[in-house]
Parts: C-alpha cells; sequence; structure tokens
C-alpha cells in the first residue's frame, strides 16, 4: 500500500474504530464483533507503525498511553469547579425550594444521580480532546490527560468542531472494582475500601497502562462555558454534550415541583442497589441558566443546585 493509500486506509480506520468504540462503551450496543474490532484495530496500528507521521491525536491507537509521567503537571480551571451544598432530608430540600422561588419565582429543577467518582474538567479545541484534570481545590487540579485518554467512553474527537470545557465523574463500576480487589487480594496487596477510592487512586497513576487496566469509566454533567455556546438551560447543555458524542448518564429527569423532585430521590434510594456503578446521593439543579445566574454563589457553591446525600452504600462482596 503505497502513502496516498495508507493515508486514505487509516483515515476509514479511525472513522470506523471511533464509531464501533461509541457504540460499544458509549451506547453499550455494538453492531460488530470484538474480533472485528481487534482486526480493524491491528490494521491501524500496523498502518501508523508504517507511516507513523499518519498518526493523530484521535486515532483510537493512542489511547493505550506513552511511557510513565515523572509527575503530573498543574492545571488552573479557568471556570473554577464548584462543590454542592448537601441536603440530608426532605425538609433540607423544601428549605432550598423556599429560597430558590422567594429569589427567582416559580422554578423547574433538573435531578441527576450523584455519581460518587473523581471530579474532572475535560477540554477540547476544535472538536479534538486536548487536555484533562482533576478538580484539585477548586481552581488548581493535576493534569491528568494521559490517563483520561484511557477511558474508552471519553471521545478523542467530537461529532462537532467546537471547542469547549465539559466536566464529569470519572468511576470505577462495581464489578470492576470487585474483579480489581479480588486480582489485588491474589497478589497479597492492599484492597481498595470502594470504588472512588479506587478510580481515585487509577487516575493518579503516573503510568497510564495501570490506568488503562483499570476499566474505567466517566459520565459528563456539564459544560463550563455553556453560556457562550448560546445554551440556556442545563437540560439543554445535557441533550448538547450528548449530541456531541459524551456519555451522559440516561437517568435524568426535569422536574416541574419539589414534590417531583422528592419522588425521583425517594425512587433512586431504592433503585440504587440495582446500579452497575455507585452513587452518593441526587444532584438537584435549577434548570434555567438565567435563573442560575440570578441565584449565583457562596464562596463555595453554587445558590442553584444542592445534593441530596444518601448514606454509604456497602458493596456487596
Ligand atoms: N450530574 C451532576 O451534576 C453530578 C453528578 N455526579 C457528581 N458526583 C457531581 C458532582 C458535582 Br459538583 S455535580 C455532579
Amino acid at each position: 500500500m503505497d502513502r496516498q493509500q495508507a493515508k486514505r486506509r487509516a483515515a476509514e480506520l479511525r472513522e470506523l474504530l471511533n464509531r464501533y468504540g461509541y457504540e460499544y462503551y458509549v451506547l453499550d450496543r455494538p453492531s460488530v464483533p470484538d474480533a472485528e474490532y481487534d482486526r480493524l484495530m491491528q490494521e491501524l496500528i500496523a498502518i501508523e507503525k508504517q507511516y507513523p507521521e499518519l498518526k493523530t491525536s484521535d486515532s483510537p491507537t493512542q489511547r493505550i498511553g506513552g511511557p510513565p509521567l515523572e509527575a503530573f503537571r498543574k492545571v488552573t480551571h479557568r471556570v473554577p469547579m464548584m462543590s454542592l451544598a448537601n441536603a440530608f432530608n426532605e425538609g433540607d430540600l423544601r428549605d432550598f425550594d423556599r429560597r430558590v422561588r422567594q429569589e427567582v419565582g416559580e422554578a423547574a429543577y433538573v435531578c441527576e444521580l450523584k455519581i460518587d467518582g473523581l471530579a474532572v474538567s475535560v477540554r477540547y479545541e476544535d472538536g479534538y480532546f486536548v487536555q484533562g484534570a482533576t478538580r484539585g481545590d477548586g481552581t488548581t487540579g493535576e493534569d491528568i490527560t494521559e490517563n483520561l485518554k484511557t477511558i474508552r467512553s471519553l471521545p478523542l474527537r467530537l461529532n462537532e468542531p467546537v471547542s469547549l470545557e465539559a466536566r464529569g465523574e470519572a468511576f470505577m463500576p462495581k464489578a470492576s472494582f470487585l474483579r480489581l480487589n479480588e486480582e489485588r487480594q491474589a497478589r497479597g496487596e492492599e484492597l481498595f475500601a470502594n470504588p472512588r477510592n479506587a478510580a481515585a487512586g487509577s487516575l493518579r497513576q503516573l503510568d497510564p497502562k495501570v490506568a488503562a487496566s483499570r476499566q474505567l469509566d466517566l459520565f459528563v454533567y456539564g459544560l463550563a462555558n455553556a453560556e457562550e455556546l448560546g445554551i440556556e438551560s442545563h437540560s439543554a447543555a445535557l441533550s448538547y454534550l450528548q449530541s456531541l458524542g459524551f456519555k451522559v448518564n440516561p437517568e435524568r429527569r426535569r422536574c416541574a415541583t419539589i414534590d417531583e423532585v422528592i419522588a425521583f430521590v425517594n425512587e433512586w434510594k431504592e433503585k440504587r442497589p440495582q446500579l452497575p456503578y455507585e452513587i452518593d446521593g441526587i444532584v438537584i439543579k435549577v434548570d434555567s441558566f438565567a435563573q442560575q445566574r440570578q441565584l449565583g454563589a457562596t464562596a463555595k457553591s453554587p445558590r442553584w443546585a444542592i445534593a441530596y446525600k444518601f448514606p454509604a452504600e456497602e458493596v456487596v462482596t
């Protein structure tokens, strides 16, 4: 195959493998057998070996990660990553709703599952993944780009050539956590206490090959620059993120009243053990960005959101 044919075939393979990867890891609905995916991947690896200059940053071969880092570089978040005030019972939720309605009148909410993982920020330029970082202290985090690239549900290239910064939670599914601890037990190593610690420990590894072996996953749940993109509500932001190719948690509900919010909270209090990942509560946000702007934020938390906390979940070992 000459260079021109190789260039064309490499682009074809990237398109195919990224689409098959999206179907498998984001939609959980693969359209080709694993053997077919592996065969195409081997073909792309061979072409990139013969013509290294054909390797692109969104090539699925680039997920496996380079050599171990010496240390993590610091990253300053242009938009601070905030933390959420907590609610522990129905009364706290009704107090929150009363404060919101006193300031902005009737408000619709979006309820989402609070994923028990590690908050991360992922930045894209012209549709290409360029940098990922931990939350850190909210203003300064650690650059874990190479480790985040190993998460198969993180798109290396978006469906549109947009520049944005998305926020999400990296997590370890319960099944991966149990298997990892079984392996560590067999090697006489110290066990991880819970999936959140296992996910955090995995993303803090300097060697991307270790992170790649931990089968982490990622739900994206927000945009740092939504208003710059002309989006006017949180529910619209989530639909937009989904359309770009991100994995957005489907268990979400737009609620017109706090009674509907409380119904969602009680529903998931019961259904939580059936989830393949751990959650530590429900996040409730005022849906309209105009109303969010009116409500503003305290020094560390937005006044337009609250996290209803569940008691710690025991993963069945
Ligand atoms: N859907 C969400 O907004 C969401 C889900 N899971 C989480 N751990 C967090 C944390 C913050 Br801060 S927001 C959020």
